[in-house]
């Protein structure tokens, strides 16, 4: 079995290329992901996103390009690499019959070093929905079984396709804390996700594809020069929203108190979103932030 940490990055790709009957789905795309990162492929439906994973994963066969996946070939893994892995996958079923506690324990044993099976169920929030059937649980209860059963295995390397899709927003929370909880422990994580908020609580890094390539790829806080955007400054003044773009906020705000004599009525400070900037680099006007001239 290959010795997972002593290859370099934990995913290495050059120039992947992928087309469903000539159209390219992937086309020419380098990624590499260091061990124990979370990392967070964004990019509009059609992008090519699950393509790509999938063909980390092992499921789809490339047409072109280098990939490796702590160390190996995913289309050629050999003895023990899957075991290595743990996917979550866009949709699930399957098992309807089988309780919680039944599900994750058979799984468990098909690991060599599976995670405690109770611990797992716990960790993911479904004590209580132990002894419930898989098909009497709600749709964001059955993603939770998913990722119970994702990481099972104790994987080096997890893939999570949408996994808060039908999540309400305290169980998103608690889904953010257990992923955390998993990134602390040394897991590498490949998050695709269409919510913004969830790559940047999650994220170290995110990568935006869309047509098939990476077309950015920084921190969250840095994705697409946004740290080096200005902000927008808002207040009122003679009974209008007045607007300004700068480089120095604090410069102007401390300018108009003094102008405006204390307190500024209606302030606001704003720098661009995630979401702006990713809106911005797929091609899509941004919607909340206000661009002046
Ligand atoms: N099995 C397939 N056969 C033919 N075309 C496919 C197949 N799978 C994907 N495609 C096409 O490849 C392109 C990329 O699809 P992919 O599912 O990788 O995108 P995605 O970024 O994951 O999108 P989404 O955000 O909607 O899940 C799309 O144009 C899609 O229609």
């Amino acid at each position: 079995m290959v010795d997972v940490m002593s290859t370099p990055t934990a995913i290495r790709v050059r120039g992947l290329r992928k087309a469903y009957a000539g159209v390219a789905a992937v086309d020419g795309l380098d990624l590499d992901v260091e061990h124990g990162e979370v990392f967070a492929l964004l990019g509009p439906n059609g992008a090519g996103k699950t393509t790509t994973v999938e063909i980390l994963e092992g499921f789809r066969r490339r047409d072109g390009g280098e990939v490796s996946v702590l160390g190996a070939d995913p289309a050629r893994p050999g003895a023990g690499w899957r075991e290595r892995i743990g996917i979550v996958l866009q949709s699930s079923g399957g098992h309807d019959e089988l309780t919680v506690h039944e599900l994750v324990h058979h799984f468990a044993g098909y690991y060599p070093d599976a995670r405690d099976p109770d611990e797992v169920i716990a960790a993911v929030g479904l004590d209580e929905k132990s002894t419930t059937r898989a098909r009497h649980l709600s749709g964001g209860q059955r993603r939770r079984l998913d990722v119970a059963l994702g990481i099972l295995g104790n994987p080096a390397l997890l893939f999570l396709d949408e996994p808060t899709t039908g999540f309400d927003p305290e169980a998103r929370r608690e889904f953010w804390a257990l992923i955390t909880s998993l990134a602390a422990d040394g897991t590498t994580i490949i998050l695709t996700t269409h919510y913004l908020d969830e790559a940047e609580h999650l994220a170290g890094r995110v990568g935006v594809i869309t047509s098939g390539r990476i077309v950015a790829l920084d921190s969250p806080d840095r994705l697409g020069g946004r740290d080096q955007d200005q902000a927008v400054v808002r207040w009122t003044e003679d009974g209008h929203t007045q607007t300004e773009r700068t480089a120095e906020p604090t410069a102007l705000v401390s300018a108009l108190a003094h102008r405006l004599g204390g307190e500024v009525p209606g302030l606001t400070v704003s720098r661009p979103t995630l979401e702006d900037v990713y809106l911005r680099l797929i091609g899509e006007p941004a919607q909340t932030m206000e661009v002046v001239s």
